[in-house]
């Protein structure tokens, strides 16, 4: 998809204002003799304006519609009809009546730069949401030998990685995020009682509904035996809470067992860089929470 289609508008009026310059400069100028003209000055101001030109072509070229592309296109184009005016005054006199052309010529470039600096800004934090979203597809991608073969949820080696980067990112954008931990009451018992096969399948069952129940952007992860562990990026601890609580009514609908769960909310501000101490935080909640039997979801 070229310019020619995705910005038919914008190339329009490019191709009109460089038209007009030409037209104002022949029209209120008066051409200066061959002996006035400065072929170096020529050569300097041409090549600025090819390189705008070019500029302003590429962003036309690769950008899609929007602010940031509107912002890079108005901060070169303005930059284009300053060098071009400068360069057309290289062949032409303006007499001093006309003070319209010099004012072209110099207002114009300042402005256009600004407004390409704030373009630029633009792409330049549009382009880290998108490595964002690349990073965790390719680490999706790279790592599905850390699928856990029972259940083909990630392993904790995978949860640690993606911890580490959430943590990073987090620290950068201030935004929670939340850490969910969910136990299976009695496994134990249920796996001596139903044997081994009827508790894979528990495992496998309740896998699969847990990753119907969240996001696509959450993680869900098994962390050991019968415990899952789902990260909640861009979440505090009340969206986190609807979500889980949910999902375990949903499960509850199921699957023959009860769920033992915690949340914990990640801030900024708790200055966390360590996910395994994390999650080590996340369990001893959890056995906690077991012992004195406060919270708990019965299904
Ligand atoms: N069928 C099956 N059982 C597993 C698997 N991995 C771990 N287990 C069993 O899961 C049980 C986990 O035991 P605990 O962590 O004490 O959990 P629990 O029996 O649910 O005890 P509470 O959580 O305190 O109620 C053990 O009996 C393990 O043998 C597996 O892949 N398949």
């Amino acid at each position: 998809m070229g310019f020619s289609s995705q910005h038919p508008a914008k190339l329009a009026l490019t191709l009109l204002l460089f038209v007009l310059c030409i037209l104002l400069a022949v029209n209120y100028g008066e051409l200066k003799p061959a002996a006035e003209i400065d072929w170096m000055d020529i050569l300097g101001e041409g090549s600025s304006l090819a390189v705008v030109i070019a500029w302003l072509l590429l962003v036309l070229y690769s950008r899609p519609a929007g602010p940031v592309t509107n912002c890079l296109y108005v901060g070169s184009l303005l930059l284009v009809l300053s060098y071009q005016l400068n360069l057309l005054d290289e062949f032409f006199h303006y007499p001093a009546s006309h003070r319209l052309l010099s004012w072209l010529e110099s207002i114009p470039a300042p402005v256009g730069m600004l407004i390409l600096t704030l373009g630029l800004l633009g792409w330049h934090k549009e382009q880290r949401f998108i490595n964002r979203q690349l990073a965790s597809r390719e680490l999706h991608l790279r790592h599905y030998q850390l699928l856990d073969p029972l259940t083909q949820l990630y392993q904790p080696e995978y949860l640690l990685a993606v911890l580490k980067r959430e943590l990073e990112l987090q620290q950068q954008h201030q935004q929670p995020f939340c850490l969910a931990l969910i136990d299976i009451s009695q496994f134990g018992r249920f796996n001596r009682e139903q044997g081994m096969a009827a508790a894979d399948l528990l495992l496998q069952q309740l896998s699969e509904l847990t990753l119907l129940q969240f996001r696509p952007g959450d993680l869900v992860c098994r962390y050991s035996g019968d415990k899952f562990v789902i990260l909640m990026p861009q979440s505090n601890q009340a969206v986190a809470q609807s979500l889980v609580q949910n999902a375990l009514r949903e499960l509850s609908l199921y699957l023959p067992t009860q769920l033992h769960w915690t949340i914990t909310e990640i801030t900024a501000a708790q200055q966390l860089n360590q996910p395994q101490r994390l999650l080590s935080q996340l369990w001893h909640q959890l056995q906690k929470q077991k012992q004195q039997q406060t919270q708990w979801s019965l299904v």
